[in-house]
């Protein structure tokens, strides 16, 4: 969870009339508005600068040991601010869970080849993560994110020499990767990082056969599993949706089985629900579907209102630190910082969700997501109070 996507909670419990300490740390809650033009490339660029605050947060919770990601320090300049527990939880819980549905998605059927499509994937270390723990030269995994960030992360696996070593424990030396030459791009049949504005994609024009120009080694035969963390809720709605029907119905044929993973905040209308968007409104920032999605089931619904038809499920962070995380898990993590506001952990927890859902397909491994993921388990709707 990046800190400038978290509400101040102090000034949230002083308004409950809770227990707020004063107590300040990291960058969350210093919001400032004073760079905030509202132009389109102000816009944009306070969106690019979003992707600074994952990889603090991603740092944070490395540092303390919450999370085992030793590519995490090569896509963070900078010293590192520690944040509040409650976020380095939140972190956590976030990486994991949408580490346990993308191990699942490659684990089954695992000499199937695959493919990856990363939406706004900044300076995420999943694909070298992946590789480190698994020999994976089925896989092509595609990063999308805007020219600046997509220049910062190619610029940061030609200086790393372990990142470099993992690409190359791959990719086997004799294949060729393609670097441009203004450096914002790195193409290669296993790993492809592309400079390109995701509202691009939402326009109509693009075919299955266009897109590839754009995409190149985007393969159109393979299971498919997209990844928005924290991406598509900074687009206008008709455009996030736009994007995810252009994939689920042009860009991969409907024949092959497609998967997507959404982690992003929910909620937004209860106390803690406006505190955050207020907060962040006066840096700029807009959780622009936010309203839209703004529980687990209008979540889901989102999902097979895309083309999802064969399985939409979802659960808050609060409910996946208590279902999924082992308790021996638990117990470790628990045991990394004192974590005493057990009611601001879980009000935070329940603002922000996971929802996964899959279309099967036509293909020899047409329930291929159906096996991966029906098992897990979701919230029930019960839980999901569209009023909260
Ligand atoms: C909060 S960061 C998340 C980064 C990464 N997914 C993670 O969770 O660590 C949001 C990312 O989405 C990217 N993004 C937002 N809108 C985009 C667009 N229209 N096209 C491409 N990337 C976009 C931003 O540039 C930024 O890198």
């Amino acid at each position: 969870m990046a800190s400038q996507q978290i509400p101040n909670l102090n000034t949230l419990l002083r308004g409950r009339g809770g227990r707020g300490r004063g107590r300040q740390r990291g960058r969350g809650g210093t919001a400032s508005s004073g760079d905030y033009h509202g132009s389109a490339s102000s816009a944009d660029t306070i969106v690019q600068r979003t992707d600074d605050d994952a990889a603090g947060s991603r740092m944070s919770a490395v540092e303390i040991g919450y999370l085992h990601d030793p590519f995490a320090p090569a896509f963070f300049e900078g010293g590192v601010t520690r944040r509040f527990p409650i976020m380095n939880r939140g972190t956590y819980v976030r990486t994991t869970a949408i580490d346990a549905l993308v191990d699942r998605f490659l684990d089954t059927h695992p000499s199937q080849p695959k493919q990856i499509i990363s939406f706004g994937a900044g300076s995420d270390t999943r694909y070298f993560r992946i590789l480190s723990r698994r020999a994976m030269k089925n896989l092509v995994y595609h990063e999308i994110d805007f020219p600046s960030n997509t220049s910062k992360k190619v610029a940061a696996i030609r200086r790393s020499p372990l990142t470099l070593q993992t690409l190359q424990s791959v990719r086997g030396t004799e294949e060729e990767v393609k670097i441009s030459v203004s450096g914002d791009s790195l193409h290669s049949s296993t790993y492809n990082i592309h400079p390109v504005d995701l509202r691009v994609l939402a326009d109509n024009t693009d075919n299955a056969e266009s897109v590839t120009e754009r995409l190149p080694h985007l393969s159109q035969t393979s299971p498919t599993l997209l990844l928005s963390e924290c991406c598509l809720i900074y687009l206008p709605p008709a455009a996030a949706d736009a994007i995810l029907t252009a994939f689920a119905n042009r860009f991969i044929p409907p024949a092959i089985p497609l998967g997507l993973i959404i982690y992003e905040p929910i909620r937004p209308n209860d106390p803690f629900g406006q505190v955050m968007i207020s907060n962040l409104a006066t840096r700029g920032i807009h959780l622009q579907t936010l309203k839209k999605y703004s529980s687990l089931s209008r979540q889901k619904q989102r999902l097979r209102t895309a083309g999802f038809q064969g399985g939409q499920m979802a659960a808050d962070v609060d409910y996946l630190w208590e279902q999924w995380v082992h308790e021996n898990e638990k117990e470790r993590v628990s045991g990394l910082e004192m974590l005493d506001e057990m009611e601001e952990w879980r009000l935070l927890a329940q603002h922000y969700c996971v929802a996964w859902g899959w279309r099967n397909g036509e293909h020899n491994d047409a329930s291929l997501f159906q096996e991966a993921w029906s098992a897990l388990q979701a919230q029930d709707n019960e839980q999901d109070d569209e009023d909260m």
